[in-house]
Formats: C-alpha cells, structure tokens, sequence
C-alpha cells in the first residue's frame, strides 16, 4: 500500500461575491509512495495549494478521501509537518526559540529540546546563528529555520507551499540544492507545490501536472534523473526533454485561459 493514497478527492468552494459552489479540486487520485519526493505544479488557480492544504488536514473534503499510512486525515497531525512560503517565525523568539517552539507545540519527547534544536538548526546549516531573531536573517536563512521546525518533530510526510517562491533566483537554486541534501539523510515523504519547472524536476521523484476548471490531475511524470543531483543535471538532455513537456503543458493552460477570457 502505498504511504499516501488519494482517491476521488473533491473539494468545493463558495465564491466570494456570488456564492456560487465551484470545484477547487476535483476528481483527484494519486498514490505516493513512502519516502517519494513529489512535486505539483500547474497555472495560477488549478488547485495545488488546496490539493496540499488538503493532505495536511487543513481544508475540509468535499467528496473522496485522503488516508496516510492507511490512516484516514481528518485535521492537521504530528504525522505530518507544513512549510509555508512565508517563514511563519516569531519574531521575539531567537532561531533556537523557534525550533524549539514546534517541538513545544508537538509535545516532543524524543530527548532534550534544546539538543535536538541544535542538531536541525546546524543540519540546515545555520549553526552559527542560533542565537539570531528571525529580523537578523535573511529571507533564505528565515526558510532554511522553517524547514529545521519542520523536520525537527521527525514528520512522516513533509508538505511545502512554495517555500521558496519568494526568494530571489540564486538563493532559491541553492535552497533546492540545500532541500535535497537534507532529503537525501533520511528520505522523508515529500509534497512540494511550486510554479518553478526547472525545480519541480529538480527535485522530484514525480511530478503532478495540474489543469484548471476544475482543478484536476493532468499527467503524473516519472522522473528518471540519478541521485543524488546536482546543478549539473539542469544543462542534461533528460532534463530539457522534461522541461519540454512541462512547458507544452503550461502553455496548453494559459491559451485556455485566453480563450476563456476572450469568449467571456
Ligand atoms: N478559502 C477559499 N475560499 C474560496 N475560494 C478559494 C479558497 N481558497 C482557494 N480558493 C480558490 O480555489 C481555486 C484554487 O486555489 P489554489 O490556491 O488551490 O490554487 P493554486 O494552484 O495553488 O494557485 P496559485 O498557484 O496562484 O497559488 C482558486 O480559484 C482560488 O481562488
């Protein structure tokens, strides 16, 4: 059994002024495997946060259901740990308070807290700044704490919302690169939402093409490339041949869209 399954996932919403119902996500099943690295990507507005909102127990289902580990998710639990594109820290509290934190709020009871920070905030590299609020940090260090909050309570399955869509091209590359270092230790079961092709090959296992109108699965794509990776693997034939076909897709997407404007 696979550690993920979703089946016949339907999620409806209301929209704001009309009150109109409308599918988000529709008709969606997937499988992931434990221990897989799963990328989604797909246009503005086809359901991919609402797809992974829904893995984390935090969006209500409609129709269908989401079972990890054969367990099915009913709201958000220690099994599962969510990092959001904007690192969500407390400002009064220093990179080890913040760590801590999420180990406080999962009632941790793996050993010593403050050990056990210190061991995440030196694996995302960030040894020398433990003492450091996240207002001393910049944008990649603040994501480089969340994702230690993230992985210190030992999630089973990782969930990511465009952790570093907010980050500049360079740092984001080197952020992709640092994610699949840290993945490679212990292979956590991950769902990564991104609008960045070239990253959701990057890192994925396999990839979860999504369409619009309602938000559905197009194409899951198996990616082949050997791992470790490095950037080298992004000038690769296999490479292009995937950043190809992600594009036809994206592409595909928009004309709809203008099509869909231009009739409206
Ligand atoms: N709480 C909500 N109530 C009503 N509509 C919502 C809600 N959340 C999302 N939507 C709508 O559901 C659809 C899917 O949204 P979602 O954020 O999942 O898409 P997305 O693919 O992640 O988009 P983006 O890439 O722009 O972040 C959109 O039309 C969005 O406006």
């Amino acid at each position: 059994m696979a550690q993920i399954e979703i089946r016949d996932l339907g999620i409806d919403y209301r929209k704001p002024k009309s009150n109109e119902v409308f599918s988000a996500v529709d008709d969606v099943a997937l499988s992931i495997e434990k221990g897989e690295f799963v990328t989604i990507v797909g246009s503005s507005g086809c359901g991919k946060s609402t797809l992974l909102m829904a893995a984390a127990g935090l969006v209500n289902l409609s129709r269908g259901s989401i079972r990890i580990d054969g367990k099915e998710v009913t709201g958000p639990g220690p099994d599962r740990a969510v990092v959001f594109q904007e690192a969500s820290l407390l400002p009064w509290r220093s990179v080890r308070g913040n760590v801590k934190f999420g180990l406080e709020m999962q009632r941790w009871n793996g050993g010593d807290l403050n050990e056990r920070a210190m061991q995440m905030i030196r694996l995302v590299g960030l040894g020398r700044f433990s003492d450091y609020h996240p207002h001393q940090l910049s944008g990649g260090m603040r994501q480089r704490v969340n994702i230690a909050r993230a992985l210190a309570v030992d999630p089973e399955v990782l969930l990511m919302d465009e952790p570093f869509g907010a980050l500049d091209a360079q740092t984001r590359e080197i952020m992709g690169t640092e994610l699949l270092r840290i993945w490679e230790r212990d292979k956590k079961t991950a769902l990564f939402v991104t609008h960045d092709i070239d990253e959701a090959i990057f890192l994925a296992d396999k990839i979860v093409v999504m369409g619009r109108n309602p938000g559905h699965i197009k194409e899951v794509i198996k990616v082949d490339l050997p791992r470790p990776r490095d950037e080298a693997v992004l000038d690769s034939e296999d490479f292009n041949n995937l950043r190809r076909r992600l594009r036809a897709h994206l592409a595909e997407d928009m004309s709809s869209m203008q099509l869909v404007q231009e009739v409206a």
